[in-house]
């Protein structure tokens, strides 16, 4: 064993944050190891922000620990070793793209390249445009490279692909999975379950100010190596004891909310015969049927009854 232990990038135990009456963290744990990417998944008003307002040094709270790169948030040392992309851009309606950029690393001891960065993200056509003629994905990834200038060890993205299109979320997300590559460990919160597959080694599912599940994203959707679900709409109530009883042994039936049908385990043609048949059976039709593996949105869905999205 080392004698000095890194401690992990971000630390944070039993964190409460409250605004008046209304607790908007409620007990939170989690725990980041450095280099790797960290996705605090949840839907809006589950408290991620506040979360991540916390460990930038943002904001107080009320109850807990945290601790980053093993110091208190918002400690002097830790300014030049993180970088910070709050939610909505956060830049000055006046200035130019390159300017903001190139203001920003000037406080920076050894800042990256400027133009390279603008050019990575594809603001090279809009260096002399002020911040607010920007479209808003251009201003959140201007928001990211000035995150990024110089050049942190952690960094915290709120949102960052909130209101880009298809081909600028692929940019950031070859950008993030790059900065991964070069050991930069990134905590970032979404909204999007594909954002959260598709990057994070560890996804921490957040509902009303709690963790609800945390783990890879093979360890939170998969049951087993086989297991698939299928998944079907008809009408609420249905009991689904009597559909269990008619599938094979080992399959799981339930309804995760009202009027939307899951069952999970290895399904083959037969199983989805099977349901198709005992739905007829029962006069119902089974609606927007298909077979697919578990999505975090499956998971989510499973572990509060409600969709991610809603
Ligand atoms: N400054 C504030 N004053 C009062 N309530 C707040 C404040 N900031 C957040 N809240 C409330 O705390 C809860 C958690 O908000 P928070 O922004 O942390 O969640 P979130 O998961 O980041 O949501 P979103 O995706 O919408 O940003 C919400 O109910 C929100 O309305």
């Amino acid at each position: 064993m080392s004698p000095n232990p890194q401690p992990p990038a971000v630390e944070v135990s039993g964190l409460v944050k409250r605004y008046g009456s209304k607790t908007a963290v409620d007990g939170l744990d989690l725990v980041q190891e450095r280099g790797t990417v960290l996705a605090l998944l949840g839907p809006n008003g589950a408290g991620k922000t506040s979360t991540v307002e916390i460990c930038e040094g943002f904001r107080r709270f009320d109850a807990g620990s945290v601790r980053v790169l093993g110091m208190k948030p918002g400690a002097t040392e830790l300014r030049p070793r993180i970088g910070v992309m709050p939610q909505g851009g956060g830049g000055y309606p006046g200035v130019r793209a390159a300017e903001m950029l190139n203001l920003v690393a000037t406080c920076a001891a050894n800042p990256l390249d400027p133009a390279w960065l603008l050019e990575v993200l594809g603001l090279e056509g809009v260096l002399r445009t002020p911040y607010k003629r920007l479209s808003g994905g251009q201003q959140q990834r201007l928001s990211l490279a000035c995150a990024l200038i110089g050049r942190p060890e952690l960094v915290f993205l709120d949102e960052p692909t909130a209101g880009m299109d298809p081909q600028a979320r692929r940019l950031v997300w070859e950008l993030i999975s790059a900065l991964r590559g070069d050991g930069v460990t990134v905590l970032l919160t979404t909204h999007l379950m594909d954002e959260a597959e598709a990057l994070a080694d560890h996804v921490v599912i957040m509902d009303r100010g709690r963790v609800v599940a945390s783990g890879s994203p093979v360890e939170l959707t998969s049951h087993g190596s086989d297991d698939q679900q299928l998944r079907f709409r008809a009408r609420g109530g249905l009991d689904t004891s009597l559909l269990s009883a008619a599938l094979p042994e080992g399959l799981r039936v339930r309804e995760a909310s009202r009027g939307t049908y899951l069952v999970e385990g290895h399904i083959d043609p037969q199983v989805v015969s099977t349901v198709t048949s005992w739905c007829a059976q029962q006069g119902v039709l089974a609606e927007e049927l298909q077979v697919a593996k578990r999505s975090l949105e499956d998971v989510f869905l499973e572990l509060t009854g409600r969709e991610l999205r809603s």
